[in-house]
């Protein structure tokens, strides 16, 4: 039976490098995966996973209003997919954590989800709630602070480097916006 996996961690902490040698071993035994990546994640030009480390690969965009289980349905129709891969799985809402789960319940395709658990104000995102909530297996993707802690914590900084309390959910950038650090030196950062 497949199953459905959240790949979680903060920021850094090699989603998308995971992500792609998943894909390269499906690829290497001759299978075919599909990836999936948010529209609005434009960091690395659209369509692309991108990975710190310099790897990449093509990607299906998803937007907010699309239905996964119907496109991913129909792909398999014309070539069977052997695996769905979703990067930046934060960004989906929950009616599609649910597609996803039809996915997986009937189309009996793996699918494994790779994002951040929390935002810069320690809240759940949409999608990383109803993965915590439905997936199979969770695992947790590990990167370090500067203090050597484990790192689940993202502060959002300002440009002077300060740690941002208050802003919309979803901002898009890299290391020049976001630090991962661990919970001590998250709070630590917002109270100065
Ligand atoms: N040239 C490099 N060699 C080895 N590791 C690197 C290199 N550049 C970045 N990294 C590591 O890659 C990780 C970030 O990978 P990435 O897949 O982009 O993370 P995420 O998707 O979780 O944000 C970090 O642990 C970083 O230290
Ligand atoms: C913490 C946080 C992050 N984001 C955005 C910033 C990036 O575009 C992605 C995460 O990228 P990763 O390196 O692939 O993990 O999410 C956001 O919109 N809001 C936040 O609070
Ligand atoms: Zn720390």
């Amino acid at each position: 039976m497949a199953q459905m996996y959240f790949y979680y961690s903060a920021m850094n902490a090699g989603k998308s490098t995971t992500l792609l040698q998943s894909s390269f071993n499906y690829r290497e035994r001759g299978m075919t995966p599909v990836i999936f990546t948010a529209a609005i994640d434009d960091r690395y030009g659209k369509g692309m996973v991108s990975s710190r480390i310099g790897l990449q690969e093509e990607a299906e965009l998803f937007n907010a209003s699309d239905d996964l289980y119907t496109r991913l349905q129909d792909m398999h129709s014309t070539q069977k997919v052997d695996c769905v891969l979703i990067d930046e799985c934060q960004f989906l809402t929950k009616e599609q954590v649910y597609q996803l789960t039809e996915v997986v319940d009937k189309l009996n395709i793996p699918v494994l989800c790779y994002g951040l658990r929390s935002d810069f104000r320690g809240e759940l995102f949409a999608g990383s709630r109803y993965l915590l909530a439905w997936a199979d297996k969770l695992v947790e993707l590990k990167t370090i602070c500067h203090c050597g802690r484990k790192a689940n914590m993202v502060i959002r900084q300002d440009a002077s480097g300060k740690a941002i309390a208050d802003g919309d959910q979803v901002e898009i950038g890299g290391n020049d916006r976001y630090v991962s650090v661990c919970r001590k030196h998250y709070k630590e950062a917002l109270e100065r």
